[in-house]
């Protein structure tokens, strides 16, 4: 049975895109070979076989590290219950969790009745349960030497758009006229690290373009 490599499972508030503001469980991929300079999840980038560990060590982590478990759809369901959590939205993050065949996750959260969102970076194929919301934060011209793929683009519910300056701006635009790319996906700006400038520039070019604004709010308020 397919399993899964897990950073962590912890249950917050969705802080960006469409659905900000929804209660819902995290389930955190480790693993991302993307390379994005200004990531905030830094620590979910490399699988050392030596720092596998119980879920339960994962649940109890206090502050972000590089430990990992290995877990099924059904594991995950399971722990999701012992740990009495109420949110009916699940977010399958990472790490790049488009690097596994999610179909087996997907399906079963579907089928116990939460609805579920993938964050991905459009780098890897959305191998996933027709029914799941998938959110593609575009990722350009990044270290690791990845392209956005025309696959997710196509499968996108909403793009979210990492912004600090006009470069990326014009990559998005460049995305989104790709014939490739679902017209109906929801257009957001998220401006990186809540920095002044970016923050600026993404509220004028929503505003010009017609686009949605996604401030990471879990930021704001110093929640997980
Ligand atoms: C950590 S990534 C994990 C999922 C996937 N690898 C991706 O990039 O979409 C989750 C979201 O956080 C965003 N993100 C990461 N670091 C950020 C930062 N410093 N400022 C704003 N957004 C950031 C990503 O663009 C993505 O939308
Ligand atoms: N509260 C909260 N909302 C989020 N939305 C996407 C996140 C992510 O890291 O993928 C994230 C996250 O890490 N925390
Ligand atoms: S693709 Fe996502 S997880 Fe990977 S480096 Fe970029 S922001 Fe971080
Ligand atoms: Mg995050």
């Amino acid at each position: 049975m397919q399993t899964y490599k897990i950073n962590e499972v912890f249950q917050s508030i969705q802080g960006e895109g469409a659905f900000t503001g929804v209660p819902s469980v995290f389930i955190r991929i480790q693993g991302c070979p993307v390379g994005c300079s200004w990531c905030d999840t830094k620590h979910t980038w490399t699988v050392d076989p030596e720092l596998k560990t119980s879920s339960a060590a994962v649940l109890a982590k206090s502050e972000p590290d590089e430990c990992w478990f290995e877990a099924t759809a059904l594991d995950l369901i399971s722990l999701m219950e012992t740990e009495g959590y109420k949110a009916r939205h699940i977010i399958i993050t990472g790490g790049e969790p488009c690097m596994y065949d999610l179909t087996s996750l997907t399906s079963a959260l579907l089928d116990q009745g939460f609805s579920v969102q993938i964050e991905t970076s459009g780098t890897f194929e959305v191998i996933a349960d027709p029914r799941t919301w998938v959110t593609v934060s575009p990722k350009v011209g990044m270290q690791g030497g990845y392209a956005v793929l025309d696959q997710p683009l196509n499968v996108a519910s909403e793009i979210k758009h990492p912004v600090a300056m006009q470069k990326h701006v014009d990559d998005l635009k460049a995305l989104l006229a790709r014939p490739a790319c679902n017209s109906n996906a929801l257009v957001y700006l998220q401006p990186i690290s809540q920095q002044t400038r970016a923050t600026e520039l993404a509220v004028a070019q929503c505003i010009d373009n017609n686009w949605r604004l996604s401030l990471q709010t879990h930021k704001f308020i110093g929640i997980e």
